[in-house]
C-alpha cells in the first residue's frame, strides 16, 4: 500500500494537508460517512469514566491499547506532592478523587498506558502527548477534550471528542465523521519585538470570531508560522477550537522533526527515515482549494488581550474597553453589556489601567519549557506586586524538571511567584485553584467564559510574557516597555538545557491484551441499539433563549463535570443563569424558569450554540431538563455531534428563521418539529424545512449508536490495521504484536496453497528489503466471496485439523460484486493461533489473493 497523500501519477486534484491525511485514514465510505481510523487516543479522568462504563456493559475490550495513553489533569490538586502516598488519601475533594480513582481503576482493567500522579511524565493530557512523541506527524489523535486541536503543530489531524465517541474509539479504534471544509490562515512578515504565538492567536479570534472557524480545518500557514517553534505552534493549534474550527494544523518541516527526533515513542533507525520520507509529503499541493481563506499582516499584530467574556473580545494593549452602544447588532450589543457587566469594567478605560488581584501561569496553551523561559525573563530580579498573588504551574513532571534544572523555580520563588506541581489547574479550577468571586486574573489561558476560574471569576487571557508583566506591575501592562530590561536579563540566565536529556526516558509500555472475540455461533453480528429515538415533538412551546455563544462552561459549570454517570445532570442545566449565587433560588430573569418554559423540549437560541468544551455532560443535562430539540443558526461542531450520540437533534436554520421563531416562542404559541418529514409547523403558518444528515437522521429514527455500526464493519478495520502494520510500522507500540492479518482467498491457487500461506502468517514473517520482521499474527481473517467459500472452509478446517489455528468465528454476508457488480455473498473466517511460531516457507499475499515467494525473501503487498 502506497500511503494516500503520496500523489499518482496522472492524479487530477491537488490535495490540502488535510485532505491527505484523511485520505490515509479512510477504512470505509457509505452514504456519506466515512468511517475514519484513529492512530493515538489520548485519556484523562473526567471524559472517559462513563465510555469505560459503556465498554463494560456490553463487554467490550480496548481495541487498540497499544495507541492510547492516560494521565490525570484536570481534578489533581497542583500543591506539592512531597508527602504523596496515594491519590485516596491525597485528594481531599470526594467527586475529584472518585474520578482520578475511577480513571486509576479503569486503566489497570483495560490494560492502558498510564501516567498518574506518582509518575514524573503526568501532566496536561496535550503537553505529555508531544513530549513523549507520542503525537506525530500525519496520524489522526483524539481526545476527550476540546483542546486536542493543539496536537496539530506537528501536521496531525487532532480533534476534540465527546465521551460517547471516546467509548467509540475505544472499542473500534475508528470514528464515524464527515468530512469538514477546508480553511487556510495565512499570517506574513515578522512579528514585532514582544509580540508571541499567543498575541497571533488572540489577534486571529479577534478578526473571525468565536464562529469563524466552525465546519472546517484550519491550516496554517506564512512565515509566521514556519518561523515559529514548535512549542509557539501547539499554542496556536490549541486555540484554534476557539475560533470555532474543529482542527488546527501546522504542515511538519526540520522544526516538527528535530523536536521529535529521539522522543520515547517516536519512530527509530530505519523507521525514522521511513517516517520522515512520508512526513515530508505531508505538504498542501500548489492550486489545492480552500473553502475559506484569511489572510493577515504580521506588522498588525500586538500584544493582544481580552477585555469580556468570550475569546473573540479582544483589543490590543494599548486599547480600551469597547463600548456596546457602537454594536451594530442587538443580539451583539446585550452580550456585550452583560459582559462588561461581569467584567466590571467601563467602556472607555484604558486596558493598561486595569488593575489585578491574580496571576495564573499554565494550561495546555502555555505552560511549557519555553512559556517558562519567557515569563521569568520578565520577572526575573523584580517583585510581583503588593496585593497580587501569582502562580505558575508547569504542564508536566517533565517540564517542572526541566525548569528547576535550569535554576527558573529560583526566579519564579524569588520574585513571589507559587511554583506548583503540574496539571490543569485555575485554567478552569476542577480542582482547588480557584477564582475567589470578582477577583480579576491575569491569566495564560485559553477560556475567559463566565465563572471558568471559579464563580464569578474575572479572566483577561494574554501571554505569559503579558502576565508576567501584570504580577509584576500590578496591572494590565504592556510588555514591550519591559524590553530593553528582558533583554539585559536574558544575557543573565542559565543556558537552556538540552530538553532531550529528560525526555528520553524509555516508557514500560503496557502489552496488548489478547483479543477476546465473542463465542463461535455462526454469524455473530453486533447489536445496534441503546440510544433513545427521536421522532417528533408535536404541539410544544418552544423556550428562546436569545443568546448568542452560548457555551459549555455556561450549559454546565465545571464542578458537575466530576460525576462518573450520564444522568442526573437536569439540575446542573444553565446553573449560573438559572439560580441565584446561593444556588438554590431560581432567577425569575432566567426564561427556563419561567411558565411555560420550564418544561419546553424545544430550545431555540442564537449563533454558536455549545461553543468551548468538549463535555458530553452539555447534552446530558439539556436532555435530563426536558430538552430534546435545540435550533439555532449555528453550532459549534463537538457540541452538535455530542448532540445526535445522545437521541437529541439539533437543527441548523437560518437567523431570520430563528427570530420568527423567536417572536412565536414568545407569544406562547405551540410548534411541532418533525424529523420524518424534516419540517417545523406551527398553525397558520407556512412549514419550515430543515436539513438533517441523512445518516444521523436514520439513527436518531431507529435509535441506533454507532458503535453497534461502526463494528458490523469489522472486517474492514482488521484489514485498514494491516495495512497500517506493513506501511506506517511506526505507529504500533513499541510490543504490539500484529494481532489480527488477513488472507483474501480466491480461486486462482488451490487450497493447499492458501492454507501454508495462512501458516506463514501465523507463524511471523522473517524480514525482507521493505519490511521488518514481523511478529506471528494472534489471529488471521480468512475472506473470500462466491466460488472461493468453499475454499476458505477448506482451509480453516486444515489449519484446525494441522493443530495450527482453532475457528473461533464465521460470519457471513453479502457484498457488491468486484466485476459484474451487484451483491455476492462473502464469508469470514477467523482463526486463533493454537501452537507457538513455527518456522514454514515464507508466503506473499497480494491484493487479489496470495502468491508463493519465489526465493523465500519476499515482503507483504496488501
Ligand atoms: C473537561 C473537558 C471536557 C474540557 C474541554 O473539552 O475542553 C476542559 O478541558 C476544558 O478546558 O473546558
Ligand atoms: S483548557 Fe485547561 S482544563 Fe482544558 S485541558 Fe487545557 S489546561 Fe486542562
Amino acid at each position: 500500500m502506497a500511503p494516500n497523500s503520496v500523489r499518482y501519477e496522472g492524479e487530477a486534484h491537488p490535495r490540502t494537508l488535510y485532505d491527505k491525511i484523511w485520505a490515509d485514514h479512510l477504512v470505509h465510505e457509505a452514504d456519506g460517512v466515512s468511517l475514519i481510523y484513529i492512530d493515538r487516543h489520548l485519556v484523562h479522568e473526567v471524559t472517559s469514566p462513563q465510555a469505560f462504563e459503556g465498554l463494560r456493559m456490553s463487554s467490550r475490550e480496548v481495541r487498540r491499547t497499544d495507541c492510547t495513553l492516560a494521565t490525570v489533569d484536570h481534578n489533581i490538586p497542583t500543591s506539592s506532592r512531597k508527602n504523596f502516598k496515594d491519590t485516596k488519601s491525597f485528594i481531599a475533594e470526594a467527586d475529584s478523587r472518585t474520578q482520578v480513582v475511577t480513571l486509576e481503576q479503569n486503566v489497570q482493567e483495560f490494560g492502558l498506558t498510564y501516567f498518574g500522579m506518582e509518575d514524573k511524565r503526568q501532566g496536561i493530557v496535550h503537553v505529555i502527548g508531544p513530549e513523549q512523541g507520542f503525537t506525530l506527524p500525519g496520524t489522526t489523535v483524539v481526545c476527550g477534550d476540546s483542546h486536542t486541536s493543539t496536537h496539530g503543530a506537528f501536521g496531525a489531524l487532532a480533534f476534540g471528542i465527546g465521551t460517547s465517541e471516546v467509548e467509540h474509539v475505544l472499542a473500534t479504534q475508528t470514528l464515524l465523521m464527515k468530512k469538514a471544509k477546508n480553511m487556510r490562515i495565512k499570517v506574513s512578515g515578522k512579528l514585532a519585538e514582544g509580540v508571541t504565538s499567543k498575541d497571533v492567536i488572540l489577534h486571529i479570534i479577534g478578526i473571525i470570531g468565536t464562529a469563524g472557524g466552525t465546519g472546517c480545518v484550519v491550516e496554517f500557514c506564512g512565515d509566521v508560522f514556519e518561523n515559529m517553534s514548535m512549542e509557539a505552534r501547539m499554542s496556536v493549534c490549541n486555540m484554534t477550537i476557539e475560533a470555532g474550527a474543529r482542527a488546527g494544523m501546522v504542515a511538519p518541516d526540520e522544526t516538527t522533526f528535530n523536536y521529535l527526533k529521539g522522543r520515547p515513542l517516536c519512530p527509530k533507525g530505519k523507521d525514522w527515515d521511513k517516517a520522515v520520507e512520508y512526513w515530508k509529503s505531508l505538504r498542501t499541493d500548489k492550486g489545492a482549494k480552500f473553502d475559506k481563506d484569511i489572510h493577515i499582516d504580521a506588522a498588525d499584530i500586538a500584544p493582544t488581550v481580552t477585555w469580556g467574556t468570550s475569546p473573540e473580545d479582544v483589543v490590543p494593549i494599548t486599547g480600551i474597553v469597547p463600548d456596546p452602544s457602537q454594536a451594530t447588532d442587538e443580539t451583539k450589543r446585550t452580550g456585550m453589556l452583560r459582559a462588561l457587566q461581569y467584567m466590571g469594567l467601563e467602556p472607555g478605560t484604558k486596558m493598561q489601567d486595569i488593575t489585578i488581584q491574580k496571576v495564573f501561569i499554565g494550561s495546555c496553551t502555555n505552560s511549557r519549557i519555553e512559556d517558562m523561559r519567557s515569563v521569568a525573563s520578565v520577572v526575573k530580579g523584580k517583585k510581583v506586586s503588593s496585593g497580587v498573588e501569582a502562580m505558575i504551574v508547569p504542564g508536566s513532571g517533565l517540564v517542572k524538571k526541566q525548569a528547576e534544572a535550569e535554576g527558573l523555580d529560583k526566579i519564579f520563588t524569588e520574585a513571589g511567584f507559587d511554583w506548583r506541581e503540574p496539571g490543569c489547574s485555575m485554567c478552569l479550577g476542577m480542582n482547588p485553584d480557584r477564582l475567589k468571586p470578582q477577583e480579576r486574573c491575569a491569566a495564560t489561558s485559553n477560556r475567559n467564559f463566565e465563572g471558568r476560574q471559579g464563580p464569578q471569576g474575572r479572566t483577561h487571557l494574554m501571554s505569559p510574557a503579558m502576565a508576567a508583566a501584570a504580577a509584576i506591575a500590578g496591572k494590565l501592562k504592556d510588555v514591550r516597555e519591559l524590553l530593553p530590561e528582558m533583554q539585559a536579563t536574558n544575557g543573565k540566565m542559565a543556558e537552556p538545557t538540552k530538553s532531550m536529556d529528560f525526555y528520553s526516558e524509555p516508557i514500560d509500555w503496557t502489552a496488548p491484551k489478547e483479543v477476546q472475540e465473542p463465542p463461535s455461533e455462526g454469524v455473530a453480528a453486533p447489536t445496534s441499539a441503546g440510544m433513545p429515538q427521536f421522532t417528533s415533538l408535536d404541539d410544544v412551546v418552544a423556550c428562546p433563549l436569545k443568546k448568542a455563544n452560548v457555551d459549555t462552561d455556561c450549559i454546565i459549570p465545571k464542578q458537575f463535570l466530576k460525576t462518573i454517570q450520564r444522568t442526573g445532570l437536569g439540575k446542573a442545566a444553565f446553573f449560573e443563569l438559572r439560580y441565584e449565587d446561593d444556588g438554590v433560588t431560581e432567577r425569575q430573569d432566567f426564561v427556563l424558569n419561567q411558565e411555560p418554559y420550564r418544561s419546553a423540549s424545544v430550545l431555540i437560541a442564537g449563533d454558536n450554540f455549545g461553543c468551548g468544551s468538549s463535555r458530553e455532560h452539555a447534552p446530558w443535562a439539556l436532555n435530563d431538563q426536558g430538552i430534546r430539540c435545540i435550533i439555532a443558526p449555528s453550532f459549534a461542531d463537538i457540541f452538535f455531534n455530542n448532540c445526535f450520540k445522545n437521541g437529541m437533534l439539533p437543527i441548523a436554520i437560518t437567523k431570520d428563521i430563528v427570530e420568527e421563531l423567536w417572536t412565536h416562542a414568545e407569544a406562547k404559541k405551540k410548534l411541532t418539529v418533525d424529523l420524518t418529514k424534516q419540517e417545523i409547523r406551527r398553525e397558520g403558518c407556512e412549514a419550515i424545512l430543515f436539513e438533517v444528515d441523512p445518516f444521523r437522521r436514520h439513527c436518531l429514527l431507529n435509535g441506533l449508536d454507532d458503535i453497534g455500526l461502526t463494528l458490523q464493519k469489522a472486517e474492514h478495520i482488521d484489514s485498514f490495521e494491516a495495512r497500517r502494520s506493513s506501511t506506517f510500522p511506526w505507529l504500533d507500540g513499541p510490543r504490539y504484536s500484529r494481532m489480527k492479518a488477513e488472507v483474501r482467498i480466491s480461486t486462482a491457487k488451490s487450497s493447499s496453497f492458501y492454507t501454508r500461506v495462512a501458516k506463514g502468517f501465523l507463524g511471523g514473517l522473517p524480514a525482507s528489503d521493505d519490511r521488518p520482521e514481523r511478529p506471528p499474527a494472534a489471529q488471521l481473517i480468512l475472506s473470500a466471496t462466491g466460488n472461493a467459500i468453499e475454499r476458505a472452509v477448506r482451509v480453516a478446517q486444515d489449519l484446525k485439523e494441522e493443530g495450527d489455528a482453532e475457528i473461533i468465528r464465521i460470519r457471513t454476508q453479502t457484498v457488491a460484486g468486484s466485476n459484474q457488480g451487484g451483491q455476492v455473498p462473502q464469508v469470514l473466517i477467523t482463526v486463533k493461533a493454537k501452537s507457538k511460531p513455527h518456522a514454514v516457507p515464507v508466503m506473499v499475499a497480494s491484493k487479489g489473493g496470495a502468491k508463493e515467494g519465489s526465493n523465500g525473501k519476499q515482503g507483504t503487498d496488501w
